[in-house]
């Protein structure tokens, strides 16, 4: 997406042909760096830590730490010893697994001689892959607003809710959640967006209304528990949030406190969409609520809070006392039954295994 006047993916190679560029997302809005990953451990560090945080952001970083092991030691043995490394940074998007296990995948049968050049790339198609399926994820939900903006007088905006940041800073480029949003914006569509703060890391104050401002998208930052009042006021004509792991039923896993804003917008009759790539499927899980690892990352995120201070500098301020333990349950599991829709780059499907198996025929087996 355009930063000013350049356009910027979230992940690039760099003319080394060995290290990556990222946007390092812990210091937006306040202050747009770019860090250099060179080494599997700073690849690692840089998804534990949430320097690229994202369901497809996260496979896509892995998928070139895959190849810098690679370079390193093309052997069977280091490419299981990455595979783990890696998917144990972060527990919950099933997007790491899916990259890590698809670079296996195609580097197992290769001569180690032959496996850095493979994986490098393969971790650049997937990269582009994941830019067009959100774009056709755009398309498909573009159709959706335009639906609703059909409904509104002359000139009134569709007002959509998201959660978290489900935009082009959670994927390579364009966003899922946000890739609608955008569509609409270069139709003409008059959008506006209510931003979820999200805490405890404040993805939508940060990241989502930094995303919405710089590309001209007309939007309200409100509380995590300002949207249920939204709803019951008839403000929100939709929610579109993402995922970062969807089951073969339509059990949506997304970050900490979406399952309140379906329970509000099912309770309101506010359309609950979710916009997911493929690769964020996970056609082996039925029962989301059963069988997700979900995230709990360190109470610092709780007790802590990122912001700017008066005299411009970034800081950590406690909003707690000093002793008071917190828990931080990084994701939560919205049932199928709460969904409208699941908009994919083929389509929108219905949050259920013969939804899911109309639009993916090919895993029809595998979900049953
Ligand atoms: C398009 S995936 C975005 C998804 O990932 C976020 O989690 P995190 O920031 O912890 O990586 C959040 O759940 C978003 O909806």
């Amino acid at each position: 997406m355009k930063v000013g006047e350049k356009h910027f993916r979230t992940i690039w190679l760099n003319a080394d042909g060995r290290s990556v560029d990222i946007i390092d997302q812990r210091w937006l809005p306040h202050a747009f760096r770019i860090e250099t990953v060179d080494t599997i451990d700073g690849i690692a560090t840089a998804i534990r830590d949430m320097w690229v945080r994202g369901a497809p952001l996260i496979g896509v970083t892995a998928a070139y730490g895959v190849a810098m092991q690679m370079a390193d030691d093309p052997s069977d043995a280091a490419l299981e010893a990455v595979w783990h490394k890696l998917h144990e940074t972060r527990p919950t998007a099933i997007n790491l697994r899916w990259a890590l296990d698809e670079m296996t995948r195609m580097l197992k049968p290769l001569a180690p001689s032959e496996r850095a050049a493979a994986a490098y790339r393969r971790a650049a198609e997937i990269a582009d892959e994941d830019v067009g399926l959100n774009r056709s994820i755009g398309e498909n939900g573009l159709k959706i607003i335009r639906d609703i903006a059909a409904r509104k007088k002359p000139g009134e905006p569709v007002n959509i809710l998201t959660h978290c940041n489900a935009g082009w800073l959670a994927t390579v480029d364009y966003g899922t959640a946000t890739a609608p949003i955008y569509l609409a914006v270069e139709a003409g569509i008059p959008v506006h967006v209510y931003v979820d703060e999200t805490r405890p890391r404040n993805q939508g104050a940060q990241l989502t209304a930094w995303e919405m401002a710089g590309h001209g998208v007309p939007h309200t930052l409100i509380v995590d528990n300002a949207g249920g009042h939204l709803m019951q006021h008839g403000d929100v004509d939709m929610v579109i949030v993402g995922t970062d792991r969807t089951t073969a039923n339509g059990d949506v896993c997304n970050k900490i406190g979406t399952y309140l804003k379906a329970l509000a917008a099912a309770d309101n009759g506010v359309p609950f969409y979710v916009a997911l790539p493929s690769p964020t499927i996970d056609w082996t899980v039925a029962d989301g609520l059963k069988e997700i690892p979900i995230e709990e990352r360190a109470s610092d995120e709780v007790s802590l809070v990122w912001g700017k201070t008066g005299d411009g500098e970034i800081a950590q301020v406690r909003v707690s006392p000093d002793a008071t333990p917190a828990r931080n349950p990084a994701f939560d599991v919205t049932p199928a039954r709460l969904v409208t829709g699941l908009i994919t780059e083929r389509g929108v499907a219905k949050a259920s295994r013969a939804g899911l198996a109309e639009l993916f025929p090919e895993r029809r087996a595998a979900a049953e």
